[in-house]
C-alpha cells in the first residue's frame, strides 16, 4: 500500500505544568492514506482542536510521532526546521468560517499562496482558476468575497486549502453554518477533490447530517481516539 499521508503514533499533549496541567492527548494514533476523507468527532473538551493543531503543526506535542506523506515531521521533538514552510506547502486548513480576504476577489484569494510561495502571478491565477471552474465557482472568479453566499465562499476556501497541492487538508467544522444540502454538498466536493489529488483529508464536525457520508470515522474521547467500526465503514 503506498506511503500513508498522515501517520500518527503514541502522540501526547500536556498544556501547563503541575497542578495545573491538562492531558488533552494522551496517546492518539491514527494512519489516513492518500485520498481519504476521515471525520474526527468527539465531545467538547475531548481533544480535537488540540489534535489538528499538532497536526497543523500550530502547536507542539508533548511526545510520540507525526508524520506527513512518509516525513517524519516530529518525533519527541520536531523534525524539521521550517515550520512555516511546512503548513504553507503540505498542509490546507479549511475552518468554520471561510476566512477570505474582504479586499482581494474570488481568484487572488485562491492564488495568494502560491504567489506568497514564488510562484509568478500569472501561473498563480491559472492554477487558482482550475480549482473554481473543478468548485463550480469559477463564474464567481472575478467577484469580491462579499458577493458569495455562504456555500460559495466555502468551496472557494477550499479551494484555496488545495491550491498548494498539499498531500493533507485540516477541516475544523466546515460545514457548521451550512444547510443540509449545501453541507452534503462540501462533503461531496472534499471526497472528490481527495480523489482527484490523493489529498488526505481530516474533517473534525459536530454535524449530524454529514457523519453519515464518512467512510472512516474516528472518535475522540478524553484525549484517545479510537476507530468506529460500523455498519458502511471499512474500519
Ligand atoms: N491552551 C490551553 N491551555 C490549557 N488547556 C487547554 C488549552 N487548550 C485546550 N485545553 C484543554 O485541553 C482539553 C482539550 O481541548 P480541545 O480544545 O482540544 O477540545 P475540543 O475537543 O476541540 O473541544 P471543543 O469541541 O469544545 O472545541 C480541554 O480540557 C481544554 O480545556
Amino acid at each position: 500500500m503506498a506511503t500513508p499521508a498522515i501517520e500518527v503514533a503514541g502522540l501526547r499533549k500536556r498544556y501547563g505544568e503541575g497542578e495545573a496541567a491538562v492531558d488533552a492527548l494522551k496517546g492518539v494514533d491514527m494512519i489516513i492514506h492518500p485520498g481519504e476523507v476521515v471525520g474526527l468527532i468527539g465531545p467538547s473538551g475531548s481533544g480535537k482542536s488540540t489534535l489538528l493543531k499538532c497536526l497543523g503543526a500550530v502547536i507542539e506535542p508533548s511526545a510520540g510521532r507525526m508524520a506527513l506523506a512518509g516525513q517524519t515531521i516530529f518525533d519527541e521533538r520536531w523534525k524539521i526546521r521550517d515550520l512555516r514552510a511546512l503548513r504553507r506547502d503540505s498542509i490546507g486548513f479549511v475552518f468554520q468560517a471561510p476566512y477570505l480576504i474582504p479586499f482581494l476577489d474570488v481568484t487572488d484569494n485562491v492564488a495568494l499562496l502560491p504567489m506568497l510561495a514564488g510562484k509568478p502571478n500569472h501561473e498563480a491565477r491559472r492554477q487558482a482558476m482550475e480549482l473554481l471552474e473543478a468548485l463550480d465557482v469559477g463564474h464567481r472568479a472575478k467577484a469580491s468575497p462579499s458577493e458569495l453566499s455562504g456555500g460559495e465562499q466555502q468551496r472557494v476556501a477550499i479551494a484555496r486549502a488545495l491550491v498548494n497541492r498539499p498531500p493533507v487538508i485540516l477541516a475544523d467544522e466546515p460545514t457548521a453554518p451550512l444547510d443540509s444540502e449545501r453541507a452534503l454538498n462540501v462533503i461531496r466536493i472534499l471526497n472528490r477533490m481527495a480523489g482527484q489529488y490523493q489529498t488526505a483529508i481530516i474533517v473534525v464536525t459536530h454535524d449530524e447530517k454529514i457523519i453519515p457520508t464518512f467512510q472512516r470515522l474516528y472518535h475522540i474521547r478524553d484525549g484517545r481516539t479510537f476507530e468506529e467500526a460500523g455498519e458502511g465503514r471499512s474500519a
